[in-house]
């Protein structure tokens, strides 16, 4: 009993103290900084009760956003942070005052897990400015929104297409095949190869990869408040986790002894050449950041943000296809007219096919799967709209906000791809269309991801009609509300008909 006693006494004391300090640090903040006005918090937990009083996180966003205003202060664990919702807000901070808003915040656990602040999404200032700045040439080098990278995005297309093909009309979930192929698209880019949709190693990758993306979800509790990994044993998943991250830095690391290895200067053929390339040239520099840490912590960020994003968005295409016969029947009929269907559309047809693009449009809005974009950070102490907020204060912009106001957007709740299609047949871009993001740090990969959302959707639906199971009906309600770090749905099942063996019959 004594030991026990005394155990509980310590861990008593030890939390009262910690509170203490919180509560401390906190009319700190208040009194020092004038911060926006946000719910009541609890120490350590934040704002955690209202953030899960409903399971689809837009809903007490809405709220908070009606009760406080565009510009809330909300405790995320016991990290505060400014929320900027609505479009005017928006584009105040991250447009015209962009260069002030375009650090990160300190790392949370699945960073340090992650890449310990290496990678392209977590770092800050000029690090960020000369990594991005690289990272952009090298990859329109290699094909980033040109004919070169459309080929290597079209050989994924077709082996996607032969995958389903080979389900003969059985019902399956789209997220796996969509994701070894998108998956595969970054590895053209990055490694100048690809991986068969059955190789162990790239398989296990993938897998480890998505393990990651469960656990840093913004949900998950030791998101919320990082000193759980403090617990003994591993309650929280923590050191299973790390475990996994080990087995896709070995992934990137041999590929990257493997192209050391192979390194001609004459012979540049993919992100890590070109990498390797600059590391030799600038391997005399203190300060670098072109060392083989960095190399693996780019790579590994290129395939988290541009794998699960991307595939995410299919998917919600195929719920949409599946539950929407009408228009599906209506994109079939302008391919067939604009393309027909013996040979895949092209970037080139994109022009024509406006139905096409305004129904990806439509999903990528009403999917909405960076509810919280990244957080970003000012890079010194500023003003907004009468606020003080302090350098590296975490800011989260509401995308949803943008995304589904109703004075922007008339009937939000309704999945209406028209509302893109000009009364001309034009295809509309509002500026507040801002799945990606906007301002300087928006997302890196838009043009691939708008390449690839356009050559996958399209030949799916040329090749396929997509429909629930047999018997089995399928609707939002089924779907809706996975909130992790992209608003993914929940696994469903749909089967994909064949046109060409429908026509035989
Ligand atoms: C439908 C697909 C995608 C969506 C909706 C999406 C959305 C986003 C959003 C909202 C951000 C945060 C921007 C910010 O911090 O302000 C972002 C950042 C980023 N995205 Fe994407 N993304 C997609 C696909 C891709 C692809 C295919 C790549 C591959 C290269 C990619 C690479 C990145 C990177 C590297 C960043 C961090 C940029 C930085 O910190 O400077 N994304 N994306």
């Amino acid at each position: 009993m004594y030991p026990v006693h005394f155990g509980l006494d310590i861990l008593s004391t030890s939390l009262g103290l910690f509170l203490i300090c919180l509560a401390i640090l906190f009319f700190r903040h208040r009194n020092q900084w004038k911060l926006p006005p946000g719910p009541a918090w609890i120490p350590l937990v934040g704002n955690i009760r209202e953030l899960t009083s409903d399971p689809d996180l837009r809903i007490p966003l809405k709220r908070l956003q009606k009760k406080y205003g565009d510009i809330y202060t909300l405790y995320i664990g016991p990290v505060p942070t400014i929320v900027v919702c609505g479009y005017d807000a928006i584009r105040e901070i991250f447009i015209k005052r962009g260069i002030e808003f375009s650090d990160r915040p300190a790392l949370g656990l699945p960073g340090i897990i992650l890449n310990g602040g290496k990678g392209i999404t977590t770092v800050s200032g000029d690090i960020w400015k000369k990594q991005r700045k690289f990272i952009i040439a090298t990859l329109r080098h290699f094909g980033l929104g040109r004919s070169k990278l459309e080929d290597k995005i079209q050989t994924e297309v077709k082996l996607f297409l032969s995958e389903i093909e080979n389900l003969n009309q059985e019902p399956f979930k789209m997220m796996k095949p969509i994701q070894t192929s998108v998956g595969n698209v970054i590895s053209h880019l990055v490694f100048g190869g690809h991986f068969r949709h059955n190789d162990p190693r790239f398989k296990l990758m993938m897998d480890s990869l998505e393990s990651f993306l469960q656990f840093a979800s913004t949900r998950s509790l030791v998101s919320f408040i990082p000193i759980l990994r403090f617990v003994p044993g591993d309650f929280f998943g923590i050191k299973n986790i790390a475990k996994q991250m080990q087995v896709i830095k070995d992934f990137m690391n041999e590929l990257i002894e493997e192209h050391e290895k192979k390194f001609h200067e004459g012979n540049i053929a993919d992100f890590i050449d070109a990498f390797i390339s600059e590391m030799k040239k600038q391997s005399n520099g203190e300060n670098t950041m072109f060392t083989k840490e960095y190399l693996a912590a780019i790579i590994m960020d290129l395939f988290l943000a541009g794998t699960e994003t991307t595939s995410t968005t299919i998917t919600w295409a195929s719920f949409y296809l599946a539950t929407r016969p009408d228009i599906q029947s209506r994109i079939f009929a302008e391919i067939k007219a604009n393309v027909g269907t013996e040979q895949l559309p092209s970037m080139q047809d994109k022009q024509s096919l406006v139905y096409t693009e305004a129904f990806i449009m439509e999903v990528l809005r009403m999917s909405n799967i960076a509810i919280f974009s990244s957080p970003h950070a000012p890079e010194a102490d500023v003003w907004i709209r009468g606020f003080h907020i302090p350098k590296g204060m975490q800011i989260m912009p509401d995308i949803n906000s943008v995304l589904s106001d109703p004075s922007i957007w008339g009937d939000p709740e309704n999945f209406r791809p028209e509302r893109f299609v000009s009364e001309e047949g034009t295809l509309l871009k509002p500026e507040e269309f801002i799945p990606f993001f906007t301002g300087r740090r928006n997302c890196l990969g838009e043009s691939l991801a708008r390449m690839e959302l356009f050559l996958f959707i399209s030949a799916l639906v040329q090749r396929f009609e997509l429909m629930p199971p047999e018997g089995e009906t399928l609707e939002i309600k089924d779907v809706d509300g996975i909130f992790g770090v992209t608003h993914a749905p929940k696994p469903f099942f749909i089967r994909a008909i064949s046109r060409h063996a429908k026509e035989m019959n």
